[in-house]
């Protein structure tokens, strides 16, 4: 713990020294809650792809502390609320997806949770709920009576959510409109079910859990409390969790372990300190002596980023499999068991077109992009890059493989059988 506590609850000093606070609703009076005894949080996480992303893992990581400062945390699957789809930082109406779909996305999604989280029966052991099993037996005439009296339009037109699609004259749906109310009615549900207190969530949901904290004081009578954490952006101002070429997902089957680590380890200088903050569980103060090396100790305090924050997600064991070979491919130019492979035959690689390979490797998202790498000089094979497209031959196998490269940070082999 920090020598100067700016709280009395363990819980909001772990959040305030390891930079999770944006804004709460009341934080004196929830420091007072979380001071007395056990609370319950909760955070929402809609069902919208097949995993969730390291932009979501802020919030898994809140989470985690909660519990592990002597709370009850509780995750809620969207499966409700995705039917609507939140309009909150969105120009456009999301892409519906159906039942199956979202049902599907939940399936994969909670695996992520039982690394962070103990979950089962104990006062402070984790719960998982899906909001669905409320919002969908609502029915409208006695919602709108029972809870739609509680909300002005007035008050709805100044969220950010709305406003701003109103100022853009971009349409927002009616369906959309009722997003804020639906998480709304989560609090007072998760208050009544479990009495929950809290919510977090990033500083785009301040709108969407303000309208939860308001709806059960006027529904239940209490002070329930919101607090957001800011939406994290790289040094050079890119959102994080996302890459050029797509989300840095949490699902191992939808970028792997390696990838994950290579994510970290590629962090850019003045980033080092809070990720180490945000997204290991290492104690503040070796966060501090890691974020002060600098010249070329910088990398080892990424690599202490990247193995820990591997470790936490996929596992220690997987986290020093990616170390490793990460340390063979770039710094004994060997190949590391870990890279993305993909096997064939000798006969089926003598005249197969390059850019497919790199396509299959998933070392790119088109051809399109593929060409773009070689225009640029970054697409290589066996460390060379290559000027032109070609096809593969049996020239470019070397000890059984050919190695495939953007840049000089992605590679896959293919394996020569
Ligand atoms: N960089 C970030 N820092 C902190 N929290 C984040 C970050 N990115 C996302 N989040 C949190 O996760 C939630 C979902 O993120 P996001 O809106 O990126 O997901 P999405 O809507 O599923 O993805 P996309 O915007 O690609 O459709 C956000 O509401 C936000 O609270
Ligand atoms: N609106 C949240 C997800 C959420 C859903 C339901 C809730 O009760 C809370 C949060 C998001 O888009 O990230």
């Amino acid at each position: 713990m920090s020598a100067k506590a700016t709280y009395k609850s363990d819980f909001l000093n772990v959040l305030d020294e390891r930079g999770f606070i944006a804004q709460g609703t009341n934080l004196e009076g929830l420091d007072e809650k979380a001071a007395a005894g056990p609370i319950t949080g909760y955070i929402g996480y809609d069902a919208t792809a097949k995993s969730l992303h390291a932009g979501h893992l802020i919030q898994i990581v809140m989470l985690y502390w909660l519990q592990q400062t002597g709370h009850r945390p509780i995750a809620l699957m969207g499966g409700g609320t995705t039917k609507v789809g939140d309009p909150t930082g969105k120009d456009e109406q999301r892409k519906l997806l159906t039942d199956e779909e979202i049902d599907a996305n939940i399936a994969s999604i909670k695996t992520a949770f039982d690394k962070y989280l103990t979950f089962g029966d104990g006062p402070t052991d984790a719960v998982m709920v899906n909001n669905d099993d409320w919002l969908s037996k609502l029915g409208y005439v006695e919602f709108l009576r029972d809870y739609g009296v509680h909300f002005t339009i007035n008050r709805m037109l100044t969220f950010d959510s709305v406003k701003l699609r109103l100022e853009r004259e971009s349409p927002m749906t009616f369906l959309e409109f009722n997003y804020m109310l639906m998480q709304a009615y989560d609090f007072h549900e998760l208050y009544n079910r479990y009495g929950c207190l809290l919510q977090l969530g990033g500083t785009d949901q301040w709108g969407n859990i303000v309208n939860g904290v308001e709806l059960c004081r006027r529904k239940d009578g209490v002070e329930v409390f919101g607090l957001t954490t800011p939406l994290l952006t790289t040094a050079s101002g890119k959102k994080m969790g996302k890459t050029e070429s797509g989300a840095v997902w949490l699902n191992a089957d939808m970028f792997s372990p390696y990838d994950y680590w290579q994510y970290w380890r590629n962090a850019e200088d003045a980033d080092v300190a809070t990720l180490l903050a945000r997204f290991t569980t290492l104690p503040m103060d070796e966060v501090r002596r890691l974020a002060a090396l600098d010249g070329a100790e910088i990398n080892e305090a990424k690599k202490v980023l990247a193995t820990e924050a591997t470790a936490l997600l996929h596992g220690r064991e997987a986290a020093e499999s990616a170390a490793a070979t990460a340390q063979k491919t770039f710094e004994q130019g060997g190949l590391g068991g870990d890279l993305p492979t993909i096997d064939m035959t000798a006969g089926d690689l003598d005249g197969a077109a390059l850019i497919d390979q790199f396509l299959a490797a998933g070392l790119c998202a088109s051809k399109g992009e593929a060409r773009r790498h070689i225009k640029a000089g970054a697409l290589k094979v066996n460390d060379a890059a290559v000027r032109e497209e070609r096809n593969l031959s049996a020239d470019d196998i070397r000890g059984g493989s050919v190695k495939l490269s953007i840049g000089k940070k992605k590679h896959a082999i293919i394996r020569v059988q």
